[in-house]
């Protein structure tokens, strides 16, 4: 019998596999950790099952597959937003060690989760000025912590998908292994307190499907909106009953505007009412969506395209049933702005530190 090793939880496998002697589908398990303890990849079962006749976008030790050939004609790649290509850049010297990308909005608080990382993990870079490796093309912003990069991607799909697809392509080009990719974001809540983090089980779009649309030569398709269960329930996991603030799994409105994109009453343009809106989020609700934001389906479908493990982790800054103006002030905004970042650095601590094991 053969595991559904993306079903269960962490513990359950490790048990499953090292007690029961059973074979797990998940052939990372073997080749990551001997030892069983800590975090494993898209299992290829499952990518066949979700993507029949598909190749399986990832190289037998874990380096991703770029699965376009066009690029193979290229002599040059040149990372437009990231300032970076494959010929001036040593890129698997200079990023090769990444195990995760954190991605969130701005700038400054992907270098405030680099500084912190630095820190946690009791990195040479906890003394130094981090730099902004991205600083050629003005953009975005890029720091590398050790194995963690930080990454900002600015507001909406667009501008995070862009930098994304980047990112996904700079992982490949360095023969980073097995990474993990992170959303550290803000978000408005679904009846639960403001300040609540909320780890997305599952990304919906605006017209409430859980896809990605996208329209590619004049014809729109539409990308799975799936996220790495296990990644989700093991961030899950690590909320600790004494944190100040709930931590929730839910799934999460990536919407493609702030105001009527997402059911808002206080933007320039509205010919809804009251009603309407809170009809709307209450069927939300309904579906088990926990907060709205700007990205969740498209990144969950882009690094589920790439084969790559990603979670999305936000705090909440208001509840948007009791309104729609974000009003806490900007100190409180600041501290809430950590918690996805203590509870994202908690799991990358925990995977270093069984790796140490
Ligand atoms: O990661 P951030 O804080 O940018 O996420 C949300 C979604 C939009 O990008 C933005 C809207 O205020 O915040
Ligand atoms: O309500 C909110 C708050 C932050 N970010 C969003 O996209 N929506």
């Amino acid at each position: 019998m053969y595991l559904r090793s993306v079903d269960i939880s962490t513990e359950y496998l490790n048990y499953i596999v090292s007690e029961k002697k059973m074979k797990c589908d998940c052939d990372f398990v073997i080749r990551d950790n001997p030892r069983l303890v800590a975090h494993y990849d898209n299992c290829r079962l499952l990518w066949n099952e979700l993507n029949p006749g598909k190749e399986y976008p990832r190289n037998n030790d874990g380096t991703i597959k770029l699965l376009n050939k066009h690029l193979q004609e290229l002599k040059v790649d040149i990372l437009y937003h990231l300032g970076l290509d494959t010929q001036n850049y040593d890129l698997p010297a200079i990023f090769g060690d990444v195990k995760f990308v954190c991605m969130g909005g701005t700038k400054y608080r992907m270098r405030d989760f680099a500084q912190y990382i630095a820190e946690l993990l009791d990195l040479p870079e906890k003394n130094k000025k981090l730099v902004n490796l991205t600083k050629h093309s003005q953009r975005y912003a890029m720091y590398k912590a050790g194995p963690v990069l930080s990454v900002s991607h600015g507001i909406g799909v667009p501008s995070m998908t862009t930098v994304l697809q980047e990112v996904i392509k700079l992982l490949a080009y360095a023969k980073v292994k097995d990474p993990i990719i992170f959303r550290i974001g803000t978000s408005g809540g679904l009846d639960i307190p403001p300040g609540s983090v909320v780890v997305t089980s599952f990304g919906l779009n605006g017209n409430l499907g859980k896809t990605f649309d996208i329209p590619v030569l004049g014809k729109t398709r539409q990308l799975p909106s799936i996220l790495d269960s296990r990644v989700c329930q093991e961030v899950h996991s690590l909320s600790v009953d004494n944190d100040d603030f709930g931590t929730y799994i839910g799934g999460t409105m990536g919407a493609d505007d702030f105001y009527i994109g997402q059911g808002r009453l206080d933007g320039p343009f509205c010919d809804y009412t009251q009603t309407d809106k809170m009809t709307f989020l209450n069927t939300l609700k309904g579906l088990g969506v926990r907060n709205i934001e700007m990205e969740a389906n498209a990144f969950a479908a882009y690094t589920r395209a790439a084969g790559i493990r990603a979670g999305i982790i936000c705090v909440t800054f208001l509840n948007r049933l009791l309104g729609d103006q974000v009003t806490p002030n900007k100190a409180t905004l600041k501290e809430w702005q950590k918690r996805p970042m203590i509870v994202v650095g908690r799991y990358i601590e925990k995977y270093f530190e069984d790796r140490k094991m």
